[in-house]
């Protein structure tokens, strides 16, 4: 707690300890050079520097030159080979197929509601509830997750995830009727809520810090994977003529089982153990995931690190309570929910529902092309993602997070800007067809595309030729089959022979590459940040004993979000146009930026017991209060430490 402790250190000492031990051979410039290894302080000063150092060498008479940051890196890699086991690989792979079945389950639905609403007949509201249940439920066990976390710990956690995801597959695979699949949605959404609370915790528990942030994104990396496979089965299933939707819905099984199986095999969290007073399971379980590092140091820390929280946090009541109680923690947990709730104001899942109708916009009409076409969108969130894996290491979680909501916002306005053009040179309807079946209508008041294609009950009928659009008219749509018109020309089927098309959803425009673009630009700035950030950082914010709630808390804000801004889509364009709502998701995100620019330390590289005093910081003011400082002095009082307030004011606390 009272540790102060610089980025890197961990790392550094380890590499130096290793390198002290050792004395590594480092090839430089194809000469193998005995370096002599520098102290923790110097490695760390050399890292800072830029300029070239003569490292000393050893039996070597001959002097080599490398730059610190040559050095470093060559120290980092060496370090990296020895003590991470490939376990840990395994251990973090396993887990994220929890990542992959959240992407998979809330991906595949859009494609499988194309051919159930026609199977079954589903009305508009059975399709809103089938959609959203499942996100509901996810919003609700993502908070008993904190609970049972708790309780069970990290692997039991997963291994009823996965155990619910199975039964969700099945029961949903095998429905007859719309109120069985209902309840296979919400199976499904309940094991949802619980992987994706416990899944980040797990991984990141179980990581030694240096590569923490990386397999935690890895799970990220998951959810999109998890979101393209989804596309790719909507594809090929959407050829068959019944019951491609069980075939869509049932696939989840698989990964389901498999990471049950593997679950068997796999440890708890040391981390949970030795909290648990579980100790030499504890330490076997480290040093199973630590391979040949020696351990003694990571599970004194742990260890001492529980000890100080359990004397200090003994006070009554509960979890969450605490935690609110506590400015750390609550500063943490503001942190750890704006995020999500940025993530999800950001407008990722209106993106990825509606990427089909911005490319029936930018010229694609056949709708099963634009299934097609929907997984080039999930593949760039997909491919995005992996350079978030890349970076997150190297740049920090700071200024990924900071970068990417900036781009974020930036693109959302492009967007908006394609949404605007089109708007503004939106086509005239130029027939006013009225028919005795739908007497009232409010089709035939339009005048344009623009406000037709808004209005959920109508939509756009047109002839072209090989310039301009002639013989426009907008008329109601069947509401059973969205892509038909009720009656009229456009009522056989969305395109006729002679060149006439039906547009739901959207208006033909001339600057679809604007929006393309703009989508485009905007998965490849919110994959690597905005995505997988949020739970990335919110797996290594808390401390031990706020961590499962805590991670509950903010996955609960990140589904409540998620249903909040997907169900409100079409009101919001209603109300706003398109154009509207996405300049408001833009200046979401730009708040968005304001948030994590004052909120968010940088945790990179530092262990899980040290994340803690990065809240202490008067740096770090959110949610802070004035009488919150006192209190605060008062806990670092009782730590009976010199704890640095901050940094920069390099006042000791006596
Ligand atoms: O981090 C993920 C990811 O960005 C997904 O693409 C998105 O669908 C989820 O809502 C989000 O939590």
């Amino acid at each position: 707690m009272s540790r102060k402790t610089s980025d890197n250190d961990y790392t550094l000492r380890s590499m130096s300890n290793l390198m002290g031990e050792r004395r590594k051979k480092v090839s430089d410039d194809g000469e193998r050079s005995l370096i002599k290894a520098p102290s923790n302080a110097s490695l760390s000063s050399q890292a800072s520097a830029s300029a070239p150092t003569t490292a000393p060498t050893g039996a070597s008479s001959s002097s080599t030159t490398a730059t610190a940051g040559e050095l470093e890196r060559a120290a980092r890699k060496q370090f990296q080979q020895d003590v991470t086991p490939a376990f840990v690989y395994v251990l973090a792979a396993f887990s994220a197929l929890g990542g992959f079945l959240f992407g998979y389950d809330t991906g595949v639905v859009s494609g499988a509601m194309l051919l159930l609403k026609r199977e079954m007949n589903l009305s508009a509201l059975w399709q809103e509830v089938l959609v959203s249940s499942t996100v509901g439920a996810a919003a609700l066990s993502a908070l008993a997750g904190g609970f049972l976390n708790g309780l069970l710990g990290r692997r039991v956690c997963i291994l009823l995830a996965s155990f619910i995801f199975s039964a969700g597959g099945v029961v949903l695979s095998t429905a007859p009727n719309k109120e069985v699949l209902l309840v296979g949605r919400i199976i499904v959404g309940l094991g949802l809520g619980i992987a994706s609370m416990t899944v980040p915790v797990y991984i990141a528990e179980s990581s030694p810090p240096h590569l923490r942030g990386q397999l935690v994104t890895v799970n990220t990396l998951f959810i999109t994977g998890g979101q393209f496979i989804a596309s790719l089965v909507d594809g090929a299933f959407s050829y068959l003529r019944r019951d491609g939707w069980r075939y869509m819905l049932g696939m989840s099984v698989v990964p389901a089982v498999l990471q049950f199986v593997g679950f068997l095999f796999l440890p708890e969290s040391p981390r949970w153990l030795i909290q648990r007073g579980r100790t030499q399971k504890a330490r076997r379980v480290l040093s199973q995931i630590r391979g040949n590092q020696n351990i003694d140091e990571e599970y004194d820390s742990i260890k001492s690190s529980i000890e100080e929280e359990e004397r200090d946090c003994a006070g009554g009541g509960p979890v969450i309570w605490r935690m609110l109680t506590y400015p750390p923690t609550r500063r943490a947990l503001i942190v750890g929910c704006g995020l999500q709730m940025f993530q999800q104001l950001s407008g990722i899942n209106t993106v990825m529902y509606y990427s089909a109708t911005i490319l029936q916009m930018s010229g694609v009409r056949d709708d099963k092309l634009a299934i097609w076409l929907a997984s080039v969108t999930a593949f760039t969130n997909f491919l995005f993602t992996l350079v978030g894996v890349w970076l997150v290491e190297r740049v920090g979680r700071r200024r990924l997070t900071l970068g990417s909501i900036v781009g974020t916002a930036l693109s959302l306005s492009l967007l908006g800007i394609g949404f605007l053009l089109s708007a503004e040179n939106t086509p005239a309807v130029t027939l006013h067809p009225t028919h005795p079946a739908t007497p009232n209508s409010t089709c035939t008041r339009y005048g344009s595309c623009e406000p037709c294609m808004l209005d959920p009950a109508c939509g756009f009928c047109y002839r072209e030729n090989s310039t301009s659009l002639f013989s426009s008219s907008c008329v109601p749509v069947n509401q059973a089959i969205t892509g038909e018109a009720a009656w009229g020309r456009c009522s056989n089927t969305t395109q006729m022979s002679d060149g006439t098309y039906w547009a739901y959803n959207y208006c033909p425009t001339s600057y679809s590459w604007v929006v393309l673009l703009g989508l485009m630009l905007y998965l490849a700035c919110f994959a690597p940040g905005m995505g997988p950030m949020p739970w990335t950082v919110n797996s290594e914010i808390y401390p031990l004993w706020a961590r499962s709630t805590g991670n509950a808390y903010s996955a609960g804000v990140n589904w409540t979000f998620n249903v909040l801004v997907s169900l409100t889509f079409l009101h919001v364009a209603q109300s706003l146009t398109y154009y509207g709502a996405f300049f408001l998701y833009s200046g979401l995100a730009l708040l968005g930026f304001l948030f994590v620019f004052s909120c968010l330390p940088e945790t990179k590289g530092r262990r899980l017991e040290e994340v803690e005093s990065l809240f202490e910081s008067r740096l770090c003011t959110c949610g802070a209060s004035d009488s919150d400082e006192g209190r605060q002095i008062e806990y670092i009082r009782v730590k009976g430490s010199n704890y640095h307030l901050s940094d920069n004011d390099a006042s000791d606390v006596e």
